[in-house]
């Protein structure tokens, strides 16, 4: 299902990019005056291979839920079992996500990929578990390269399902105590950054975790330097949640639903799927820039612009949420405004 999903991904359109950006310069406004969302709307033109786009809704957020061994270094603040806990808030419609998709009107899917429980069967709620939590990854590989095969064929088969339940746009969604040191981890290793510079203080660590977490993804980088490809990285520093991600971004770039990434968690898995597929780029739109320093640096590699900077860190797909609204704006924009032409208003002497 990888391979099969990696050989359907194609780069942008170069023919309905140009048709995109004609089309833009003849719509009754100065020609750039939408600026990024001008180019949001290219963008999507080039990635559904035809101008204008479809309108990129309705959406579906998919939360991925896992656990993580290097939770025992002492990351993060929060106990491992808030993990499960949000879980079930997630499907009883407490948390922040769910306050959110309901404000843009897009469904929540929660996905629980590698928990370090047995979850109760709920509605909303896709089991898909590759393991109780992943090994520490600051010993050596977090999971084997068949575990990470595994789960970025749960996120391709998750991305499936919500487009053949009438997706036009995926949102990517996160939940795991300790992943924003994996995230870490991976953003150093795709990006050949220095630790420091790309480790951050998650949910709200002091100066001294946040030293030692700089430490522990030192040791993560050095026990797994033997990773040389990209998924032997994937697996040798990811979580469950990431290299499910990973392939919930290539599910959607395959079918040419575009994707909306949303923090630091998502821009490292992107890493991972942009490193399988580098075309995948092209499907996706950065939803926001979090807090985390190693965030900006992921969405740099990958080409990126993200469309707001709300100082948020939360994740769950929060701030890819909030950017669902833009990018149909964007793209509605191609849909209703009149040509100059049409409009009968006059254009600026050339
Ligand atoms: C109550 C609560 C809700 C959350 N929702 C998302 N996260 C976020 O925080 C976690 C990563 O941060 P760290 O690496 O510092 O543990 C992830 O689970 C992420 O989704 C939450 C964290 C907590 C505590
Ligand atoms: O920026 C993020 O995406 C983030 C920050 C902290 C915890 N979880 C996610």
């Amino acid at each position: 299902m990888l391979e099969e999903t990696i050989a359907a991904i194609r780069p942008a359109d170069a023919r309905a990019l140009a048709e995109a950006r004609s089309h833009q310069d003849r719509l009754t406004k100065p020609p750039g005056a939408l600026g990024v969302l001008e180019e949001v709307a290219v963008r999507l033109a080039g990635a559904a291979r035809t101008s204008p786009p479809p309108m990129p809704e309705p959406a579906a957020l998919a939360i991925f839920a896992a656990d993580h061994g290097v939770h025992a270094q002492g990351v993060s603040p929060w106990p491992q079992e808030v993990t499960q806990q949000m879980v079930a808030n997630f499907l009883a419609g407490g948390a922040v996500a769910n306050a959110f998709a309901a404000q843009v009107g897009a469904s929540v899917t929660v996905v629980d990929v590698g928990v370090a429980a047995d979850l109760p069967p709920a509605s909303g709620l896709m089991i898909k578990k590759v393991g109780y939590g992943t090994a520490d990854l600051s010993l050596g590989p977090a999971m084997t390269e068949a575990q990470a095969v595994q789960a970025l064929e749960a996120g391709i088969s998750v991305a499936r399902t919500l487009i053949a339940d009438g997706a036009r746009c995926l949102i990517t969604g996160d939940m795991g105590i300790a992943n924003t040191t994996a995230s870490a981890a991976l953003i150093a290793a795709f990006t050949g950054t220095d630790a420091a510079a790309v480790t951050g203080r998650g949910t709200g660590v002091d100066d001294s975790t946040h030293t030692l977490k700089i430490a522990v993804v030192r040791r993560a980088l050095d026990a797994n330097a033997a990773a040389s490809t990209p998924l032997s990285t994937l697996a040798a520093l990811g979580g469950f949640e990431h290299a499910a991600i990973a392939g919930f971004i290539l599910g959607g770039a395959a079918a040419r639903v575009p994707v909306i990434l949303d923090g630091v968690i998502a821009g490292a898995a992107a890493l991972a799927a942009h490193a399988l597929s580098p075309s995948v780029a092209d499907h996706c739109v950065a939803g926001h820039r979090s807090a985390e320093p190693g965030h900006a640096v992921a969405l740099a590699h990958l080409g990126l612009r993200p469309l707001v900077d709300l100082e948020l860190r939360l994740g769950e797909g929060t701030g890819g949420l909030l950017a669902h609204p833009l990018v149909c704006a964007a793209v509605r924009v191609m849909h209703d405004v009149a040509t100059f032409d049409a409009a009968g208003v006059t254009e600026k002497p050339s």
